[in-house]
């Protein structure tokens, strides 16, 4: 079996890309953790699946399996990814146009020097489509004891589950210990990205993300987009903001809560290549 593929990343996040448009079956779970095995495969944090459209006009559609071999419904450095391929490819093409997502459709922007802005959707608070059990009303803060360790987090799902962890100081945050414990909680049944944000301006938020799936990250789009309308809805920051990851920035812009959320960041190729195994 050969696959083509194409190595990406959005800040740093990085991507394998596959094109099934040709009607090849997606990669199953083992494939996928061999696939992206950093030692003994190509390693990525996110395998992406390029697919035929399934709504009339949009360029393409595309589904989303983290490393270890789980799927997801949403990735915001993802989608700019794919975008920035159907525009390589000669499929997409004019500065804006429509992409299908395992949540629904995004409109894409092409930005000058291979940025792309994404309508993410409108972020949706309610415990339940989160999903996050236990708690019927939406509030601005959750907070959690696990093993005498109180935890408060803001709860929003962006097509995808986030918790958003507010801390002072991201650098030193305990990233990779509260990431999973909080991924393991009954509240979360289809566990959870957790984000590390610390609001150094109204315009500017330092993010880490112990993603799904994935473990820590150096960007999570959805989750930048997810620690950014936690944190407008507080008013701790504009409705326009820079998320500075550890891989890249991103501008997150949230007119108002009914409306929806726009994402736009960086898109880069690294290479190309073919699986054999
Ligand atoms: N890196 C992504 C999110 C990928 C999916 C996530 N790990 C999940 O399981 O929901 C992004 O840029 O949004």
């Amino acid at each position: 079996m050969k696959l083509s593929f194409t190595k990406m990343h959005g800040a740093g996040n990085d991507f394998v890309v596959i094109d099934l448009r040709n009607g090849q079956p997606a990669p199953d779970a083992e494939l996928c953790r061999a696939i992206g095995d950093r030692n003994t495969g190509v390693g990525y944090d996110q395998l992406l699946t390029v697919e035929l459209p399934r709504t009339p006009g949009a360029v393409a559609s595309y589904r989303i399996w983290n490393c270890d071999g789980s799927s997801s419904q949403q990735c915001g450095n993802g989608a700019r990814c794919i975008a920035a391929w159907l525009v390589r490819d000669g499929s997409a093409t004019g500065d804006e146009f429509v992409l299908d997502s395992p949540v629904g459709a995004h409109a894409v922007t092409r930005l000058p020097g291979g940025r792309f802005q994404v309508v993410m959707g409108v972020p949706d608070f309610a415990p339940a489509h989160v999903p996050m059990q236990g708690y019927d009303a939406v509030q601005g803060e959750y907070v959690l004891t696990i093993d005498s360790t109180v935890i408060g987090f803001g709860a929003v799902s962006m097509g995808n589950p986030h918790a958003v962890i507010e801390v002072e100081d991201v650098q030193n945050a305990p990233v990779g210990i509260i990431g999973p414990l909080l991924q393991a909680q009954p509240a979360f049944p289809e566990s959870v990205n957790v984000g590390f944000a610390q609001v150094e301006s109204r315009q500017r938020v330092r993010l880490r993300v112990y993603e799904r799936g994935a473990g820590e990250t150096l960007a999570c789009g959805s989750g930048a987009c997810a620690a950014a309308a936690v944190m407008m809805r507080r008013g701790h920051v504009d409705r326009d903001v820079v998320i500075a990851l550890p891989g890249g920035e991103l501008r997150i812009q949230w007119p108002s809560d009914d409306a929806p959320l726009s994402m736009s960041g960086p898109t880069a190729f690294v290479f190309e290549g073919e699986w054999t195994a």
